[in-house]
């Protein structure tokens, strides 16, 4: 994609600020910047990410994802993800929900497994199309590679803050362990200013390292009213933490609703590329909070008025499974189904739209 025909965002919408996480101070062990993004984790949970050396890489793979999109339909839906929530493969525009009424998604993604692209030239979980496999050891792995160890870094930084013993959030998200971790290019054509490209959400593992060249994501920051769009800027990365990070820390950090809507201003008619990877936990991690291990979780959960949700009995892959599933078309019965694709913060926010308050 070329990034430099497209339009800037627009200067007169406004957007959320984030704070700017330095990734070489945070290399260096920087106190101060350590301290920083310990705050971008514990207020909205999403931050910019500077200087993290993966631009190359970022380019590669959203070339890959400009090949796989522009294969024949008939082609990339032999790879589709279907409806027993598993994620990878391809996923056709309109195979998700965006909200409880059924309102079909415009996003197309083509998403690549973690386990896939380390085994590669073995498969671990599933095939891919050919525009994928072409790019597996050139442009795929190497990506894989460098945010498994950009969001690993960050995460451990999160451990220590948390006061949990060295490690204890390294062993949640082994890299021989399989896990829910991939990395996906999203796609979505240009569309009504209201068309929701992927509908309301928190993510579902640990920590998303995300690349946006046009506007579209929105955060609904608490306490306000409406929803706001984050703004890309050029070499930054956007990160944001997930419910299974809300979940260990008994929600001193946040994981935060987010969606994707179209792009803002003279953007708009563009075809909207994005590119992601998820860390999320191995599948046989219990999603709970880590209180054992950490006297400031403890304090937290003892103080938290709904401790329950910190105590889900679900393994990673259950926890995965249920929102993947859930969200799916095909297995919509009526707006319980939405419910039940529903994350850590889907109670709060109840003037986020079509945001219900349900226990999950
Ligand atoms: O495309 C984006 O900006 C965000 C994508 C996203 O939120 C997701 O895939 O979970
Ligand atoms: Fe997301």
């Amino acid at each position: 994609m070329d990034t430099n025909t497209l339009p800037p965002f627009p200067d007169d919408v406004p957007s959320h600020p984030l704070l700017v996480i330095d990734y070489a101070l945070i290399k260096a062990n920087d106190e101060a910047e350590k301290e920083r993004l310990w705050t971008a984790g514990t207020s909205l949970g999403f931050w910019y990410l500077k200087n993290h050396g993966v631009d190359s890489e970022v380019q590669g793979m959203f070339e890959m994802g400009a090949e796989t999109m522009a294969l024949p339909m008939e082609e990339k839906m032999k790879y589709e993800q279907g409806d027993d929530g598993v994620s990878f493969g391809y996923k056709a525009a309109g195979a998700n929900a965006v909200d409880a009424s059924g309102t079909l998604d415009t996003a197309q993604f083509i998403n690549v497994a973690k386990d896939d692209a380390l085994a590669w030239p073995q498969q671990a979980r599933r095939s891919y199309p050919r525009t994928v496999d072409a790019r597996m050891d050139m442009t795929i792995k190497p990506f894989v590679e460098k945010a498994l160890d950009v969001n690993m870094t960050l995460i451990a930084v999160f451990n220590d803050k948390l006061g949990l013993p060295k490690d204890t959030l390294a062993k949640q998200h082994l890299r021989e362990e399989y896990s829910g971790s991939e990395t996906r290019v999203l796609y979505s054509p240009p569309a009504g200013k209201d068309t929701q490209a992927i509908g309301a959400h928190t993510d579902f593992g640990s920590l998303s390292f995300l690349h946006n060249r046009l506007g579209g994501l929105q955060v609904f920051v608490p306490g306000s009213e409406d929803w706001q769009y984050v703004k890309p800027i050029p070499g930054h990365a956007i990160c944001n933490l997930g419910d299974a990070m809300a979940i260990f820390s008994g929600g001193i950090l946040r994981s935060n609703l987010h969606r994707v809507v179209s792009p803002p201003g003279l953007q708009s008619t563009h075809y909207r590329f994005s590119l992601v990877f998820f860390t999320r936990p191995g599948n046989s991690i219990v999603l709970r909070a880590l209180k054992e291990e950490s006297s400031m979780i403890a304090d937290a959960v003892a103080r938290a008025p709904d401790a329950a949700k910190y105590e889900t009995g679900a393994t990673s892959l259950e926890w995965f499974t249920r929102r993947i599933k859930n969200q799916r078309i095909k297995n919509r019965t009526g707006p319980e189904t939405w419910m039940a694709s529903r994350g850590t913060e889907h109670t709060e926010h109840t003037a986020a739209g079509n945001e219900i308050e349900a226990s999950a």
